[in-house]
């Protein structure tokens, strides 16, 4: 028998806790006791992401780039705790491999009991690919982490025009996972993000943690995306990462007297320090 080697588990201090907990989804836990956001037509949306004093969040395009210092990266997965689903472009599942699970003590304990007893629950990792360029495989780390039980199987939203390999599909409904086909109606072929969120929102998930990468990011922060964020949590990492990074710089409309029109303002803000980083916690300006 295989024995898999026991996963790093991290702790999230209450303090620093209590501070970034407002933003959280309403009934904020996606615990087996609460119902979270039943009522809302979309799901709650928490926008996160760690970037440098330069505004970058990787090297480069593909290049996995760790920026949260240990005490932010926990607040992170403090975050995955929270929300039902965690969701990030094909970009990010390519370049980064991503595990998508929450390595945080209490969910790694809901774990090993079957996620029962009120506690905190593992979220839905979803992957944007409407092109259908993610090549899972068995051994992509959030399937292996799906397979041991310390994460959920991917949902991976396709255009309705792409066919997928039967291989791959056999491999994320090995782990709960699948392909979910949605029409991409929007500019250059992507899915408007109303159409994103209301499959979420069928798929019974109340809320969803959105990382990245650029793409999605700086669609989420101009008009007409940003209008589906509800909170927005920034870890700051005090390092530049210079140029040729990829970069979160949301386009510009024009208004009506043909001036420039910044895409979008914090109110309600927290600034928290963690470690040598600073998390930023807001809400879009209406
Ligand atoms: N520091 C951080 O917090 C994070 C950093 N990253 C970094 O970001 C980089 C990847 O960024 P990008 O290349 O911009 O990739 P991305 O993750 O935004 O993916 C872009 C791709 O996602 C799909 N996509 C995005 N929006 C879509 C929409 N509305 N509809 C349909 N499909 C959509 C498309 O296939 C598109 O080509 C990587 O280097 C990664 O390491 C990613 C997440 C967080
Ligand atoms: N919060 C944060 N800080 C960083 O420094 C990062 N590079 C990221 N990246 C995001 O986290 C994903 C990796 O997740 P796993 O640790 O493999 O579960 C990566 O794909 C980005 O979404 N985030």
């Amino acid at each position: 028998m295989t024995s898999i080697p026991p996963r790093e588990t991290l702790t999230f201090p209450p303090g620093p806790a209590a501070l970034i907990t407002p933003y959280l989804p309403p009934n904020n836990t996606n615990t087996t006791t609460t119902t979270s956001s039943s009522t809302r037509a979309y799901p709650y949306v928490t926008l996160t992401y760690a970037h440098s004093l330069d505004a970058s969040i990787s090297l480069g395009p593909g290049i996995r780039t760790a920026l949260s210092g240990p005490e932010s990266k926990a607040m992170t997965h403090f975050l995955r705790a929270h929300h039902d689903a965690i969701l990030v472009g094909a970009g990010t599942a390519v370049a980064d491999d991503p595990g998508l699970n929450s390595r945080l003590a209490a969910a790694v304990a809901a774990d090993a009991d079957g996620g029962g007893g009120g506690r905190v629950k593992q979220p839905r990792p979803v992957v944007l690919d409407p092109r259908g360029r993610w090549a899972v495989h068995a051994g992509s780390k959030v399937v292996e982490l799906a397979r041991e039980g310390s994460g959920l199987g991917p949902l991976v939203l396709v255009d309705t025009g792409t066919v997928m390999e039967e291989g791959r599909r056999r491999v994320l409904e090995a782990v709960g996972g699948r392909y979910i086909a949605l029409e991409a109606r929007g500019e250059r072929g992507r899915f408007e993000w109303a159409d994103v969120l209301s499959v979420l929102k069928q798929e019974g998930l109340g809320s969803v943690m959105i990382e990245g990468g650029g793409e999605v990011i700086n669609s989420l922060l101009a008009p007409p995306g940003n209008a589906f964020v509800d909170s927005v949590i920034v870890t700051i990492a005090p390092t530049w990462l210079g140029q040729g990074g990829v970069v979160v710089s949301p386009v510009r409309s024009t208004g009506v007297d043909g001036q420039p029109v910044a895409p979008a303002r914090l109110t309600d803000v927290t600034w928290c320090p963690l470690g040598e980083d600073v998390v930023l916690c807001g809400r879009i300006l209406r």
